[in-house]
C-alpha cells in the first residue's frame, strides 16, 4: 500500500490549535505525556503476553523506553517496545478523539478558558502535546505480533499521512522534529531533569544515551506504590497522579495503603480537586486501574469500584488474583468483591475523617463531587447511613452547607420530618411560595438542586428515624409544629370561611380539569396562590425531569392552593360571594393558576391566552 493522506477529525484540529497556542508556557509536559503513553503500551503488552506469549516475538520482555536525541537532525525520539499500533489503530488513535463529550468540552474552551491549563488538563491532551515542541511528528510503529509496521506523519495542520514501514520495530517510536525554540530538549541534562520531575515513578526504565557513555536509566523504574510511604515525596505522589489520571490538577486527597490479612493488596488512590469534564457521562465508568503483582491487568474493571466513586483515580495491586486473570474471571470474582468492599470502606473512611475535621476543606470536595457521591444513597444500601453522614446540603437556615446532624439539632418542637424542596436553581428555590409557611414557623428546609436528589430522597426514606418529606406535599404538617414565640405567625384575619368555600367552587369550575383540586392553604403567608403535589404523588420538579427524558408523557394536574389571608383572595372571595362569577373572575382564576405555574418554573399553559387575560385585567384596573 502506498502512502495515504487523511484529514484530522475536526475536534483534533481544535485541540491541536489549543495545545500549540495555549499550553506553551508549560511545554516540557509533552515528555511526560509521551512517556506515560509508552509506559501504558508496555503494560498492555506485558498483560496480553501472559496468555499469548508469541506476541513478544524475539524482543522478549525487556520493556524499556528510550530517549534518543539527535542534535544534527534536530530530532528527539521516544521509542518504546510495547504493544504498538497497526495501520487502523494509528489512524483511529492519532487522528480522532473517541471520548464522548469532546466536542462540547472543546467548544467551551474559548476566550480566557483557553489559557486555563487546569481546564484543559481535565481533558488530557496526551499525544497531541508533541506539537507544542515539534513542527513535525512521525510515529513509526509495529504492533506486537505483526510482521511489519507503519509510519504516521503530520505537521499538525489538518492532515496526516500513513505509509508502510516494513523495518519498524515492535512498539512505537515517536520522532519529534523540534522547533527552533525547543532545541533544549536535545540536551541530556534537560531531559534528565524533566524525566526526574514528571516520570521518575514510571515502573519501566527510561533510558538515555549520553555521548561517550553507555545507555543508562534516568528514572527510578520501580512502581511507586511498592515503595515505602516515608520515601515518597508529595511531589512524586502528585506526578504519579498526573500519570495515572491523565490529569493536571493537584490531588485533593491521596490514600496509599497496604491491606494485609485474608486479602492482600496495595491501593494508591487519589481524589481529584477538579471535576473531570465527563464525570456525568452516562457510562459512569470507574477509573482505578487493576494490577496483579505489579503487572498491569486492566483500566476497565467495573467490579473494582461502584459507579458512585467514579471520581477516584489510582491503582490497586492485588497479591491474590492470578496473573492470567481474564475479563470473564473478573466478573463475580470473590477476591475482587473483597477488594472492592475494602476500597469503598477506605475511601468513605477518609472522607469521614476529612468531613469531621470541619476546616472547610471537605466542603470543596463536596462542592465538586457531592452530586456523584449521592448516587450511592440509592445504589449502596449497606453504606447508605455512612453516605448520609457525608452529605451536605444548602438550606433555608444559612447560606453555607449543612449536614443532616446539624438539621436534626435544629428541628422544632412537634416537627416530625426532615423537609426538602427540589428544583433546578438555588436562588429560585429560596423564593418558592411553598416555603412561606415553613419560614413563618422557623422550620428549616433543605434546598435540593442536583437532579439526583429527587431520586434518592424517595428511595432513602429516612435518616435517624426522621422521614424525608417534600414541602410540596407536606403543607398539612405545619399545624403540628409549635411556632417560635418571636416567629411571624400567620395573620388571623382570614376571609370568612363561607366566602372562601364559594371562591374555591368558582375557581374549580373556571379551571376544570387543569387542576386536580383547589383548596385553602395552610402554608402560604405572602403569596396568593401556589401549586402543590398531592400526598404521595411525584413532585412537579421530578415530573419535569422525567418529562425531559421522556419517561413520563403528559403533565399531571396539581392542587391549587389559595391563601385565605391574602388581600387579593379575600377581595375575590367577597366579590364572588356577593356578585357571583363572570368573565373577570374566570380571567383572574386562570391568571392565578398561570402565575403559580410560572413560580414553579413552568410556562403558562397557553401563553397567548395568558397575555390576553393579563391585558384585560390591567385595563380593568386602570378603569379603561
Ligand atoms: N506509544 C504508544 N504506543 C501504543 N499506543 C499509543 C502510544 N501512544 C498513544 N497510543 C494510543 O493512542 C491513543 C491516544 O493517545 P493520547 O495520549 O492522545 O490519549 P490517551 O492516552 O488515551 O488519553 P489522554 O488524552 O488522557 O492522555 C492512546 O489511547 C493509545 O491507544
Amino acid at each position: 500500500m502506498a502512502e495515504e493522506t487523511r484529514q484530522f477529525q475536526a475536534e483534533v484540529g481544535k485541540l491541536l490549535d489549543i495545545v500549540v497556542h495555549s499550553l506553551y508556557s508549560n511545554k516540557e509536559i509533552f515528555l511526560r505525556e509521551l512517556i506515560s503513553n509508552a509506559s501504558d503500551s508496555c503494560d498492555r503488552l506485558r498483560y496480553a503476553a501472559l496468555t499469548r506469549p508469541e506476541l513478544l516475538g524475539d524482543d522478549g520482555t525487556g520493556f524499556r523506553i528510550r530517549l534518543i536525541p539527535d542534535t544534527e537532525a534536530g530530532t528527539l525520539t521516544i521509542a518504546d517496545n510495547g504493544l504498538g499500533m497497526d495501520h487502523d489503530e494509528l489512524i483511529a488513535n492519532l487522528g480522532t478523539i473517541a471520548k464522548s463529550g469532546t466536542s462540547e468540552f472543546l467548544n467551551r474552551l474559548t476566550g480566557d478558558a483557553r489559557n486555563d491549563v487546569s481546564l484543559i488538563g481535565q481533558f488530557g491532551v496526551g499525544f497531541y502535546s508533541a506539537f507544542m515542541v515539534a513542527d513535525r511528528v512521525t510515529v513509526t510503529s509495529r504492533k506486537a505480533g505483526d510482521a511489519s509496521g507503519w509510519c504516521w506523519s503530520s505537521d499538525g495542520k489538518g492532515e496526516f499521512t500513513v505509509a508502510p514501514a516494513p523495518e519498524a520495530e515492535r512498539g512505537a517510536a515517536i520522532t519529534l522534529h523540534l522547533r527552533e525554540d525547543s532545541r533544549e530538549f536535545l540536551e541530556a541534562f534537560r531531559l534528565k531533569a524533566v524525566v526526574k520531575r514528571y516520570s521518575d515513578h514510571i515502573a519501566i526504565p527510561v533510558l538515555l544515551k549520553e555521548a561517550d557513555k553507555d545507555e543508562e536509566p534516568i528514572n527510578s523504574a520501580s512502581a511507586l506504590w511498592t515503595r515505602p510511604k516515608s520515601e515518597i515525596t508529595p511531589e512524586q505522589y502528585k506526578e504519579f497522579y498526573h500519570h495515572v489520571a491523565h490529569a493536571f490538577d493537584e490531588p485533593w486527597a491521596t490514600l496509599h495503603y497496604k491491606a494485609e490479612g485474608a486479602i492482600e493488596y496495595t491501593g494508591l488512590l487519589f481524589l481529584p480537586s477538579t471535576k473531570p469534564f465527563d464525570i456525568f457521562n452516562p457510562e459512569r465508568k470507574q477509573h482505578v486501574k487493576l494490577y496483579v503483582r505489579r503487572v498491569f491487568i486492566t483500566d476497565d474493571c467495573e467490579e473494582l469500584l461502584p459507579p458512585y466513586l467514579r471520581f477516584v483515580r489510582g491503582i490497586v495491586d492485588s497479591q491474590d488474583l492470578p496473573l492470567n486473570v481474564s475479563r470473564e474471571m473478573l466478573q463475580h470474582n470473590p477476591i475482587l468483591a473483597k477488594i472492592r468492599t475494602g476500597l469503598v470502606k477506605r475511601i468513605l473512611g477518609e472522607l469521614k475523617r476529612k468531613a469531621e475535621a470541619e476546616d472547610g476543606d471537605y466542603l470543596t470536595f463536596w462542592d465538586t463531587f457531592g452530586a456523584v457521591l449521592k448516587e450511592g444513597l440509592y445504589e449502596d444500601f449497606e453504606r447508605r447511613d455512612d453516605i448520609l453522614d457525608l452529605c451536605r446540603f444548602r438550606s433555608t437556615a444559612s447560606d453555607g452547607w449543612v449536614s443532616l446532624a446539624d438539621y436534626l439539632g435544629r428541628m422544632k418542637e412537634g416537627q416530625e420530618a426532615i423537609y426538602t424542596i427540589a428544583g433546578d436553581d438555588l436562588a429560585a428555590l429560596k423564593k418558592s411560595p411553598q416555603l412561606e409557611g415553613f419560614a413563618a414557623k422557623g422550620v428549616e428546609v433543605l434546598l435540593l438542586t442536583d437532579p439526583i436528589d429527587e431520586f434518592w430522597v424517595s428511595s432513602v426514606g429516612e435518616y435517624k428515624d426522621k422521614q424525608f418529606r417534600s414541602v410540596a406535599a407536606a403543607g398539612g404538617d405545619l399545624s403540628k409544629v409549635k411556632a417560635d414565640e418571636n416567629a411571624e405567625t400567620p395573620k388571623e384575619d382570614e376571609a370568612p370561611s363561607d366566602e372562601i368555600a364559594t371562591l374555591i367552587e368558582a375557581v374549580k369550575l373556571a379551571l376544570g380539569d387543569k387542576v386536580k383540586d383547589v383548596r385553602a392553604s395552610e402554608r402560604l403567608t405572602e403569596s396568593a396562590v401556589c401549586l402543590v403535589a398531592a400526598e404521595g404523588e411525584m413532585s412537579m420538579h421530578l415530573e419535569k425531569l422525567l418529562r425531559a427524558h421522556r419517561q413520563v408523557e403528559a403533565e399531571r394536574p396539581r392542587i391549587l392552593e389559595l391563601n385565605p389571608r391574602h388581600a387579593l383572595i379575600k377581595g375575590l372571595a367577597h366579590r364572588v360571594k356577593t356578585g357571583g362569577t363572570g368573565p373577570l373572575v374566570e380571567d383572574i382564576a386562570a391568571l392565578l393558576f398561570d402565575q403559580a405555574r410560572i413560580v414553579e418554573g413552568e410556562p403558562p399553559a397557553d401563553p397567548a391566552a395568558f397575555a390576553r387575560r393579563l391585558v384585560a385585567v390591567m385595563e380593568k384596573g386602570l378603569g379603561a
